[in-house]
């Protein structure tokens, strides 16, 4: 058994019109919110796969949760899954996975900020264990990663060097902490530095100061539009100004480098890579049939 795009046609035939009504007011108190969402489903997904492992809080079950994890530093906006789901149970009572309902909120995030509309298989099942935040951090691509390594992570998804290069431009969205970047402003060694356009060097420089005590409330916005899902991530990376390595390094990585390019100058194939590569994403690990649970609560794993 695996997934569908019809798996709840008799269960909770609403189910994706609760969780875009539920979310549109949220989006429009809050516009951090979408990005938050993309990259909660990101953090899920990559952690034992997208079985919403990364809801349940400590106490439930389990002592040290996920978002003990350093590398969650900054992932918020957990709680509107908690509330979708309480809608989602008012109509259908213990029949959809909070795994599911956190990748619908991601596909809503995506197609609210005025990215593509992804339609997406159904049916995970939710994980009835929390694994500890060491194996969080170890699976986590810190923010230091490069192209080789971010490019194996989603070869292991089953994508494509373009879908790999389009499940980047999530990064469209949202902001980087300054802590998180520290290592490129002041720790490189000479030339290395030459990858951040020197004005847009200086601005971070000021934003982001070595050794502040604020560097993890301090932030930048990942693009020049970070509500907007469009391709000025990668116009902007190739000005030189790319925040985390993975995004300066593709711009200039010869396997990658024509990609970002392509995308650049032409945001319907971003939009059809970057679907297929989400739809991949979502797949990634799931539980399905009589695995896992369905959580009454996704906080708690019963
Ligand atoms: C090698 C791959 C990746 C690395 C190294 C990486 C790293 C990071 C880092 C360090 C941040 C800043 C977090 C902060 O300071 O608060 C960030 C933000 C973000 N990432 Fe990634 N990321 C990767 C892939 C992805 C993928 C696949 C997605 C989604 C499909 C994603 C979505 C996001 C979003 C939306 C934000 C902004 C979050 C917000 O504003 O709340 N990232 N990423
Ligand atoms: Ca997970
Ligand atoms: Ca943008």
């Amino acid at each position: 058994v695996g997934l569908s795009y019809n798996f709840y046609e008799k269960t909770c035939p609403q189910v994706e019109y609760i969780v875009r009504d539920g979310l549109r007011p949220m989006f429009l108190t809050d516009p951090t919110s979408p990005a938050a969402l993309l990259r909660l489903m990101f953090h899920d997904c990559q952690v034992q796969g997208c079985d919403a492992s990364i809801l349940v809080d400590p106490g439930h079950g389990s002592e040290a949760t996920e978002m003990k994890a350093s590398k969650n530093f900054g992932i918020k906006k957990r709680e509107l899954i908690s509330m979708v789901k309480s809608m989602v149970e008012a109509q259908c009572p213990q029949q959809v996975s909070c795994a599911d309902i956190l990748v619908l909120a991601a596909r809503e995030a995506v197609a609210a900020s005025g990215g593509p509309r992804i339609n997406i298989p159904l049916g995970r099942r939710d994980s009835s264990h929390s694994p500890s935040y060491r194996l969080a951090d170890a699976l986590l691509p810190p923010a230091t990663t490069g192209v080789a390594d971010m490019l194996k992570i989603f070869a292991n998804k089953g994508m494509t060097l373009a879908e790999s290069v389009a499940i980047l431009g999530a990064h469209t969205l949202g902001i980087t902490h300054c802590s998180n970047i520290q290592n490129r402003l002041y720790g490189l060694k000479n030339g290395e530095f030459r990858a951040i356009e020197p004005t847009f060097a200086a601005f971070l420089r000021l934003t982001c100061q070595r050794g502040s005590l604020t560097s993890n409330l301090s932030f930048v916005l990942n693009d020049p539009t970070p509500f907007a899902f469009d391709n000025e991530y990668y116009v902007n990376a190739m000005r030189g100004r790319g925040l985390l390595r993975i995004d300066a390094e593709m711009v200039s990585n010869p396997k990658t480098a024509r990609l970002v390019q392509h995308f650049a100058m032409n945001v319907d194939d971003f939009f059809r890579a970057f679907s297929s590569a989400f739809v991949k994403l979502s797949r990634y690990g799931v539980l399905t049939g009589k695995q896992g649970v369905i959580r009454k609560n996704c906080y708690e794993m019963k």
